[in-house]
């Protein structure tokens, strides 16, 4: 097991943001959080990561504790944020090689400027990246330290469709290879592309955990949109 995470709770002042929730996410599989917006999606992450304070019975990265080891954690994970912030003078390449110079083992930086379609702007000054560019520089990041698992908050949100498919397939070979992936995103074609099992999300409390095939017979519907709308309790807004 590469994550368990047992009945974790994130409070702000009066307000149980995630409440008592649990999950575990094996090598090669993605694991998908799904709800609305302010479900609890990104507060789950900071806390399972050790930067939001929470309470829980069990959370365990790669064997590690990442409020205790986060040193060795820090090593073995990639984190993609929704909003990077960049320095103002910074290139493409000099993020790169900041964010390589953190990390003991990096994985091969012109391999991935070329898969992710950076390759020719290394030079160019991150802030001058289109916002797909730049997001995509952002997922690259996440995986400059060859992890063993990564966190990718909305991952596609303002892709052009061939950059998606083009991330899809990239990650869907990197979980063959044994990645595994904790994914929040609000467009199902993607779940249904990358992940194995999801957990839906309604005001920080779970309403649904298992695969698709189970979100599809649990709810009665044919499509895991109308599925996830159903389960979520949103359907109402749909009719
Ligand atoms: N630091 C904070 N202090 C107080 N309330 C917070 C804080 N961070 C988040 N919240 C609240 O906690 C709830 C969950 O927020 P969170 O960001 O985890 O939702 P989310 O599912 O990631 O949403 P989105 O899809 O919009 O990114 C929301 O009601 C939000 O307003």
């Amino acid at each position: 097991m590469v994550l368990q995470v047992r009945n974790l709770t994130v409070t702000y002042g009066q307000k149980k943001a995630v409440d008592l929730i649990s999950f575990e996410v094996k090598p090669g599989q993605a694991f998908g959080l799904l709800g609305a917006n302010g479900a609890g999606k990104s507060s789950t992450i900071a806390a399972v990561l050790g930067i939001e304070k929470s309470t829980f019975d069990e959370l365990v990265i790669i064997g590690k504790s990442p409020i205790r080891n986060r040193k060795e954690i820090f090593e073995q994970v990639g984190v993609q944020f929704q909003e990077t912030n960049f320095q103002d003078k910074l290139t493409v390449s000099d993020a790169c090689e900041q964010w390589r110079s953190l990390y003991k083992t990096t994985a091969d930086l012109p391999a991935l400027l070329q898969t992710f379609g950076l390759a020719d702007k290394e030079q160019q000054l991150v802030k001058l990246l289109s916002g797909g560019e730049r997001q995509r520089l952002a997922v690259l990041l996440a995986l400059i330290p060859e992890p063993k698992l990564v966190f990718l908050d909305e991952l596609t949100t303002g892709l052009d469709t061939k950059a998606r498919r083009m991330l899809w397939k990239q990650l869907a070979t990197m979980k063959e290879n044994g990645l595994a992936i904790v994914l929040t995103s609000h467009y199902m074609d993607e779940v249904e592309a990358l992940c194995d099992e999801i957990l839906i999300l309604r005001e920080g409390q779970t309403v649904f955990h298992g695969t698709i095939q189970e979100a599809l017979v649990v709810s009665g519907k044919t499509t895991l949109e109308d599925a996830y709308l159903f389960l979520a309790g949103e359907e109402e807004y749909w009719g």
